[in-house]
């Protein structure tokens, strides 16, 4: 299959008396694990809103291969093959597993029978088979999380946004979730952005990682170079650190 790309291209944001991102750019190919670090309230969320659709750009344009997504609505945007997760798992609580993953798959067009065998095949890889009958309020943080990412993954994207995806976790859920996540574009092809505080997971996940601190891109590249880079110790343990 040939690549294709998921292209920012010197976007930014405003909030009334806040520039979030500042002609930022990046991309992600089908393929790829790309991460996107950064300290607290750096712009990592809103650029994934802008990607979908959910913030207005004030510069810039967001494309897919040659398909302009800038402009559309978020669910034509997730037509187009962008899914998403939200850093608090959105289910329906009174539906089961099975079910919740099912309606994803129905709300791109699939018929009931071609539903119900995605959302095995989806509980399957995302190990949920177990957790198929239970309620959406009745699972643990971890489960929400990886249901959460089977819902996403029934829309069959090309391209899948994680916001903090193992956030809450604990040692245990987040190495499940590594493995998981790591065979994914083995798989399918789909391209990963991953938002995450756990560095541990970012380095050992991502095979390019981008960094943000107060909307601008500070570093990018691999995760040698991104450690080492004084803008990116800086923006995490202050200054001062850089030369400590
Ligand atoms: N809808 C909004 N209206 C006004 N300001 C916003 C809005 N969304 C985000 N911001 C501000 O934009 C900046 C970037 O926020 P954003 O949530 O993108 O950061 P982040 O890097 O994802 O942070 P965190 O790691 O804490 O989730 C912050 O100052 C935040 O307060």
């Amino acid at each position: 299959m040939s690549e294709t790309r998921l292209v920012v291209n010197d976007v930014s944001v405003e909030f009334t008396g806040l520039r979030a991102l500042d002609q930022v750019s990046l991309f992600v190919a089908t393929g790829e694990i790309v991460g996107l670090i950064g300290p607290n309230g750096s712009g990592k969320t809103t650029l994934i809103n802008a990607i979908t659709g959910q913030v207005k750009l004030a510069t810039g344009q967001i494309t897919l291969g040659d398909t302009t997504l800038s402009g559309l609505s978020p669910r034509e945007i997730a037509l187009r093959g962008v899914s998403r997760s939200f850093q608090i798992a959105r289910l329906f609580n009174t539906m089961t597993v099975m079910e919740n993953v099912e309606v994803a798959a129905l709300a791109k067009g699939a018929s009931r029978a071609v539903a119900s065998q995605s959302a095995k095949m989806l509980l399957g890889e995302l190990g949920l088979t177990v957790k198929a009958d239970e309620l959406g309020e009745s699972l643990s943080y971890g489960d929400k999380r990886r249901v959460e990412i089977a819902r996403a993954l029934a829309a069959e994207p090309r391209f899948l946004l994680l916001d903090e995806p193992a956030a809450g976790m604990n040692d245990a859920e987040t190495e499940t979730l590594l493995h998981i996540l790591a065979e994914l574009p083995k798989k399918s092809g789909l391209g990963l952005l991953i938002i995450d505080h756990d560095m541990g997971l970012i380095m050992r996940l991502c095979s390019r990682l981008h960094v943000l601190a107060s909307g601008h891109t500070i570093a990018e590249g691999d995760a040698a170079h991104v450690r080492s880079h004084p803008a990116v110790i800086e923006a995490y343990l202050g200054k001062g650190a850089v030369n400590a």
